[in-house]
C-alpha cells in the first residue's frame, strides 16, 4: 500500500502544487489521479518515487517511509512509465527493456531472457526486439515503455499520462491490456491522467484533484459518477453521468430466444423483417433483411452490422446499448462468444429502475482545512 500523509509541495517562487494531500493507494489496485492541467498530478506522482521531494508530509510504501530509502534504490524498485514512453533512442527495444534489470545487477543473459518475457507479456512480437524506438508506432513504443517498467518485476508502478500520445484506437487497446496485465500480476499502480473517461475505465479508485493541488474527491468510479462531491467534480466528471454509471451496474434482464439463419443458407420466402445471421459456432455475424436477400444464400454483403453485442451477464450499459443500436430493436447477447439470446430496451430500463443505486460511499471527501 502507498500512503500519502499530508503531502505538500510548494515550489520555489511560491506555487502551491500539492496541498496537504492525504490518500491511500491499496496494494494490487489501480489508483488514478485525475484533474485539470496544473492541479498537481505529476508532482504528486513524482513525489512517490522521490523524483520530487515533498516540502512536508510523509509518503509510505508498505509502511516504510520513502524519505529513509536512498532515492536511487527506491526508483529501481518502482516501475515508471511516461507519455511518449521516454525510451532511449539509441538503444534497441531489447536493450531499453534490459536497462533496469542490468542496473539492479542482473547478468546479461538473465536480463535478456527477462526482457523477451516482458515484451511478450505486453503483446509485442519478438522480431521488434532488435529495432530502435523510432522504428516503432507510438502504441508500440508505449508497450515497450510498459515492458521496461515491468522488467524488474516491481510491486509498484507509476504511470504518467501513459496513453495520451497515442491515437484513440491504440489507446483503447493499451488500456484493455493494462487492465488485463494488472489483474494478472497484481501490481499496485498509480496512474495520472487528465482524461476522466480513462480514469473511470482504469481506476479501482479515482482521486480528483483541483487547482492548487487540493483533493476534491476520492471515490470508486461508480460513486464518482453517482455522487460527485461538489459542482467542480460534477462538471469535471461531465455529461451523461447517469448513463455512464450503468457501466458499473449489473441486474438480471430477460433474455429471449432468437431465431437465426446460418451464413450461406438460402433464406427462401420469410415473413420476418429482420433475422440474425450466425456462423457454424453460433457466433452472431449481423442482421439480415429477408426482403433484401430474396431467396439467395445469406452472404457478407447482406449483413447489417450496426448493432453492438453485449455479454449476457455484462453491465446494464452494454445491454441497453445492444438493444438501442440493433436495427431490429432486439439487442444481441453472447456467452463465450456464442449467441445467448436477445434483450429489449424497455426490459433493460425496467431492470435499471429496479437495480439498487450505488451507495455513495466516498472513500475520502475533501476535508475542510
Ligand atoms: N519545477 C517547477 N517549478 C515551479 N513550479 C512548478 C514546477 N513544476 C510544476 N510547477 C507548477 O506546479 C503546478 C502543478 O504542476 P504539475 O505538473 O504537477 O500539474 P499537472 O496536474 O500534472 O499538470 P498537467 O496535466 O498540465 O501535466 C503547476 O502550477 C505548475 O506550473
Amino acid at each position: 500500500m502507498i500512503q500519502l500523509e499530508g503531502v505538500t509541495k510548494e515550489y520555489a517562487g511560491g506555487t502551491m502544487a500539492v496541498d496537504h494531500l492525504t490518500l491511500e493507494a491499496p496494494s494490487g489496485e489501480i489508483t488514478v489521479l485525475v484533474g485539470p492541467s496544473g492541479c498537481g498530478k505529476t508532482t504528486s506522482l513524482r513525489m512517490i518515487n522521490r523524483m520530487i521531494e515533498p516540502t512536508s508530509g510523509r509518503i509510505l510504501i508498505d509502511g516504510q517511509d520513502t524519505a529513509r530509502v536512498p532515492a536511487a534504490r527506491l526508483r529501481r524498485d518502482i516501475g515508471y512509465v511516461i507519455q511518449h514512453a521516454g525510451l532511449f533512442p539509441h538503444r534497441t527495444v531489447l536493450h531499453n527493456v534490459m536497462t533496469v534489470p542490468r542496473l539492479n545487477g542482473w547478468g546479461k543473459a538473465r536480463a535478456e531472457s527477462r526482457a523477451h518475457e516482458v515484451l511478450e507479456l505486453v503483446g509485442l512480437p519478438g522480431d521488434l526486439a532488435q529495432r530502435y524506438p523510432a522504428q516503432l508506432s507510438g502504441g508500440q513504443q508505449q508497450r515497450v515503455g510498459v515492458a521496461r517498467a515491468l522488467a524488474s518485476d516491481p510491486s509498484v508502478m507509476l504511470m504518467d499520462e501513459p496513453f495520451s500520445a497515442v491515437d484513440p484506437i491504440a489507446r483503447e487497446g493499451l488500456q484493455d491490456d493494462i487492465l488485463a496485465l494488472q489483474a494478472e500480476l497484481g501490481t499496485t499502480i498509480v496512474l495520472v491522467t487528465h482524461d476522466i473517461d480513462e480514469a473511470i475505465k482504469l481506476g479501482h479508485r479515482v482521486a480528483v484533484l483541483r487547482q492548487g493541488g487540493l483533493l476534491a474527491q476520492f471515490s470508486s468510479p461508480a460513486d464518482l459518477l453517482a455522487h460527485p462531491a461538489d459542482d467542480f467534480v460534477a462538471d469535471f466528471v461531465g455529461k451523461d453521468r447517469g448513463y455512464r454509471a450503468l457501466s458499473f451496474q449489473t441486474a438480471p434482464v430477460p433474455v429471449h430466444p432468437e431465431e437465426t439463419v446460418a451464413m450461406g443458407q438460402p433464406l427462401g420466402a420469410r415473413e420476418e423483417e429482420w433475422l440474425l445471421a450466425v456462423d457454424e459456432q453460433m457466433r452472431p455475424q449481423g442482421w439480415v433483411r429477408p426482403a433484401e436477400v430474396g431467396g439467395a444464400p445469406v452472404a457478407r454483403e447482406h449483413l447489417h452490422r450496426a448493432g453492438t453485442v453485449a455479454h449476457v451477464d455484462g453491465p446494464l450499459r452494454t445491454l441497453l446499448d445492444a438493444a438501442l443500436s440493433s436495427p431490429s430493436g432486439r439487442g444481441v447477447t453472447v456467452r463465450e462468444g456464442a449467441l445467448a439470446g436477445t434483450v429489449r430496451a424497455e426490459e433493460v430500463l425496467t431492470a435499471i429502475q429496479r437495480a439498487p443505486r450505488p451507495s455513495g460511499a466516498t472513500i475520502q471527501a475533501a476535508e475542510p482545512r
